[in-house]
């Protein structure tokens, strides 16, 4: 039987690139199945769990605009629902390539996303042509009120 084929270089140790690369792939499969309708502006989020696992979600709006769901919503559901409950990184990819604007998240999902993460845990924000910016949960919800606050 074949095995490892001789003097081949041993795979490299994963890295914080390969991660945020696997991120990106994952945000970026999740954004192309956005419903996005109404606003036509597509979001794809992907956390990397706990676990080591990732876990992607997209935008899914509603003809009762209010009751539409953003991508990073939609991402927190599957790592809770697959048994993660530790945020250690997410990313999200939307808006235009080079936009001025970024695709940062929405108070609330600023909100969502601390339930389960910590004032360092990062976030990135992409746009279709690849990463942008890189902020810690506490810079964009500083002062957070959280699951300490109720002695969790
Ligand atoms: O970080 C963001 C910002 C916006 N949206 C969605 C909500 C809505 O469907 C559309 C326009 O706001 O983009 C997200 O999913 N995540």
């Amino acid at each position: 039987m074949a095995g490892p084929e001789q003097g081949a270089p041993p795979p490299p140790p994963p890295s914080s690139t390969t991660t945020t690369d696997a991120l990106i792939a994952a945000a970026a499969a999740a954004r192309g199945n956005a419903h996005a309708p109404y606003s036509k502006f597509k979001v794809g989020a992907a956390i990397l769990g706990e676990s080591g696992r990732i876990f992607a979600g997209c935008n899914v709006e509603n003809a009762a605009y209010p009751q539409g769901q953003c991508a990073e919503a939609t991402a927190i559901g599957a790592m809770v629902t697959a048994g993660d409950r530790r945020i250690r990184a997410i990313l999200v990819i939307g808006g235009e390539a080079g936009a001025e604007e970024l695709c940062t998240p929405c108070g609330g999902c600023r909100q969502r996303i601390r339930e389960f993460a910590s004032p360092d845990t990062p976030i990135h924000i992409c746009d279709p042509a690849g990463l942008r910016r890189t902020f810690l949960l506490d810079r964009l919800l500083p002062d957070s009120f959280g699951p300490t606050n109720l002695d969790f």
